[in-house]
């Protein structure tokens, strides 16, 4: 049985939260018509349309378009059968004109030829801009008309045009109406278009005239201007705009016909429509028998595909400031974390009050004769405060000399210097009697052969390296008097520490190093798959592709691809950058590192995957990041090690995608453990199992939100 309706709803009812927009709303397409849906802003023509392409789900009632429900296959629609144009651009800025249109002809399966064929068609029809001007370059009026050429490529069964003609003037107005007018009177093309220019809508074969959810009227302009006896549409919908407002009209019901409008020979006319008789089964005669059968997500097309990777490269490459951010970034981050992190502070400003020598002020300071033995055991010193400072003659420390204890304590106490020293008057004299009267030295001599110190630890981190500093000098300064006292120097070692892995000396960078890299990595992916995919999605070109017959696992696929070269090329960077340029240690297989940072780059991928899935717009997903980047940064073991954080947070920790990569990290880098290792291994296990877990969740939201 042959179809009459193009496009046909039911009892249309949809609601955001509270908020009802369509409200038992019924509508006709007849096939090979324009239909004119008219209304004012916001009354839920977008909303009507985005169900009709089955981009929304009605709450109740029925969509049915070109005999079958949105979604199955004998809708066309996703599919080249339906053309649409969405009221945004959804179109890729980096695109040129022809690319648009290629594009679109692509995904439609076209062959090539004939995508310029239309092209050029197109491209006189619209008065298109050159075809190799960049979309990004047209203006608003222009982007509008690349839209609406790409939406008709394929010359679609049905095609639906949110507002084509903002922003065209009106000459281009008239040639896109004729254009309509020549394809649905010599086909059976059915088209539906909203505009704001009531006026417009007169060569329309059939109006819907919208308010507030409602269809106040469908009809034939002639008949509608007949009937209320006037010349112009905008008075129409003025009068039955007034009886919704007085109660006076009820919305137009599929059994009734809400206006006592005449039939004509000569018009369409929804009263010449008998819509009880145009129900489901005559638009669908074997919907009973037959499950429809869905339009999947899931299905894969070689040339679909192939299409979306030429879009993603050119989005990716024609965008400078994008270039520049995947390449600069990580260099400078890693530049910046290897310059600026791990190497011993310098200069640091340590008053020194030396009281012993204040008159001499350790001027041509010989350490000879500063310590000499006699007898068995005793030792004679002179001058042990110069001897003791030359020994902190130290890239770190930058001495000042002061003569008053109480002006250096006043400049330490304003933060003019980090510590003061103090070796007293007698110093040398009472670090003998220390030593060579033991358990009878008196307190006074204990006292003064002290070298005092007095530190400024509110900056922990500068505190406690002068610190270990000083401690360290003072062993080295010990264990040289020994040695000139003819004592065992090892006298002065009261532990003996031997390292397994690393030495006493590495810097704080190679600790940080694993921390960064795998941080890095994760985040860098994390923002920029949070950025493309959010941009897209904002942009409505997702939607548009969907709609036109790609699946979401293509799009989710192809983006992928592209973040997996991405990610391989920040790997390359990140890892040449540290232990190539700047020479960091590294014992373990390079390969083992490189896989690591590699996972971890594909794990951020995934997370900013989720993040573009659950946010609206770009700035959720960047405060979601980055909201995010900071917690993860905190517990991971990074910054400090999660052995001090209570115990559930250490569990917590562990089981985050990077804490454990990080040892893995280290593990290979500074203890040169293979990948059998349990504890090298384990790394690549939880950054295993977390990409499959960002796959799994990810693919669920994707299809749930299709
Ligand atoms: N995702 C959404 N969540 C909540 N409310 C929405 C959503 N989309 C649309 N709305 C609301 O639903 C109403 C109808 O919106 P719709 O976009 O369908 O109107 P419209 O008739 O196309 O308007 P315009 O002509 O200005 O484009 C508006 O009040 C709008 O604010």
């Amino acid at each position: 049985m042959a179809t009459t309706s193009a496009v046909y709803v039911q009892n249309a009812c949809k609601s955001y939260g509270k908020r009802e927009v369509l409200k038992n709303l019924c509508m006709h397409v007849p096939k090979g018509s324009i239909y004119g849906l008219l209304g004012s802003s916001g009354c839920g023509k977008t909303t009507l349309l985005s169900c009709i392409v089955g981009r929304r789900q009605l709450n109740s009632g029925e969509i049915w378009v070109l005999g079958g429900k949105p979604g199955t296959v004998e809708s066309g629609v996703p599919g080249p059968k339906v053309g649409y144009m969405p009221q945004e651009i959804a179109l890729v800025g980096e695109f040129t004109v022809k690319d648009a249109i290629y594009y679109f002809g692509r995904i439609f399966n076209m062959p090539e030829k004939k995508i310029d064929e239309r092209f050029n068609e197109l491209s006189n029809l619209l008065d298109l801009p050159p075809a190799d001007r960049f979309i990004r370059n047209c203006s608003g009026g222009q982007q509008r008309r690349v839209s609406f050429a790409a939406s008709m490529v394929q010359m679609p069964e049905l095609l639906i045009l949110d507002e084509p003609t903002v922003g065209v003037d009106p000459i281009l107005r008239e040639r896109i109406w004729d254009y309509l007018l020549s394809i649905t009177s010599k086909t059976s093309t059915a088209v539906i278009i909203t505009t704001h220019y009531i006026e417009e809508a007169r060569q329309a074969s059939l109006i819907g005239l919208m308010r507030n959810g409602r269809l106040l009227a469908e009809e034939s302009p002639p008949k509608l201007l007949r009937m209320f006896n006037t010349e112009v549409l905008e008075e129409v919908f003025f009068i039955l705009s007034q009886r919704q407002n007085d109660g006076q009209l009820n919305e137009i019901l599929p059994s009734n016909s809400p206006l006592p409008i005449q039939n004509s020979n000569t018009d369409i006319s929804l009263a010449s429509y008998d819509t009880t008789r145009a129900s489901t089964d005559v638009l669908t005669p074997n919907a009973k028998e037959k499950k429809p059968k869905k339009v999947g997500g899931y299905s894969l097309n070689g040339r679909r595909m192939k299409a979306l990777l030429d879009k993603n490269w050119k989005q990716f490459y024609r965008n400078i400031s994008g270039m520049i951010f995947v390449f600069l970034f990580p260099i400078v981050q890693n530049v910046a974390f290897l310059l600026a992190v791990g190497p011993d502070p310098k200069n640091i400003g340590l008053a020194v009050v030396n009281q012993e020598s204040m008159t001499t002020l350790c001027h041509n300071f010989s350490m000879m004769d500063t310590a000499i033995p006699y007898d068995y055991s005793s030792c004679h010193y002179r001058n042990l405060s110069c001897r003791f400072l030359s020994y902190i003659e130290d890239p770190m420390l930058h001495k000042i000399r002061y003569d008053d204890l109480s002006e250096a304590m006043a400049d330490a106490r304003h933060g003019k210097v980090v510590g003061v020293m103090f070796l007293a008057e007698n110093f040398t004299e009472s670090f003998e009697a220390r030593i060579e009267k033991g358990r009878s030295v008196d307190p006074a001599a204990l006292s003064l052969s002290e070298i005092k110190i007095w530190l400024d630890m509110s900056n922990r981190q500068i505190g406690a390296t002068i610190k270990y500093k000083l401690l360290a000098l003072y062993r080295d300064f010990q264990k040289d008097l020994m040695k000139d006292c003819n004592y065992d120097p090892k006298m002065a070692d009261f532990f003996n520490l031997t390292t397994y892995y690393g030495n006493e000396d590495d810097t704080f960078t190679e600790y940080m190093t694993p921390g960064l890299i795998i941080t890095i990595m994760f985040f860098m992916m994390t923002l920029m798959t949070s950025q493309i995919i959010v941009t897209d999605r904002c942009e409505g070109l997702w939607d548009r592709s969907i709609i036109a017959g790609v699946s979401s696992l293509e799009i989710s696929i192809t983006h992928f691809i592209m973040q997996i070269g991405i990610v391989i090329v920040y790997t390359a960077t990140v890892l040449i950058i540290t232990f190539w340029l700047f020479h960091l240690k590294y014992v373990g297989s390079m390969w083992i590192l490189a896989l690591l940072t590699f996972l971890q780059g594909i794990n951020g991928v995934g997370y900013g995957f989720w993040i573009s899935i659950v946010s609206y717009n770009v700035s959720m997903a960047n405060v979601i990041t980055t909201g995010s980047f900071y917690i993860m940064i905190l517990i991971c073991g990074s910054l400090w090690p999660i052995e001090g954080m209570p115990v559930f947070l250490q569990w917590i920790s562990r089981c985050l995608p990077f804490t454990i990569a990080m040892d893995s990290f280290r593990n290979v880098m500074q203890k040169g453990w293979p990948i059998v290792n349990f504890q090298v291994w384990n790394g690549m296990a939880i950054e295993v199992a977390w990409i499959i877990i960002f796959a799994i969740v990810n693919t669920i939201l994707i299809q749930s939100k299709r």
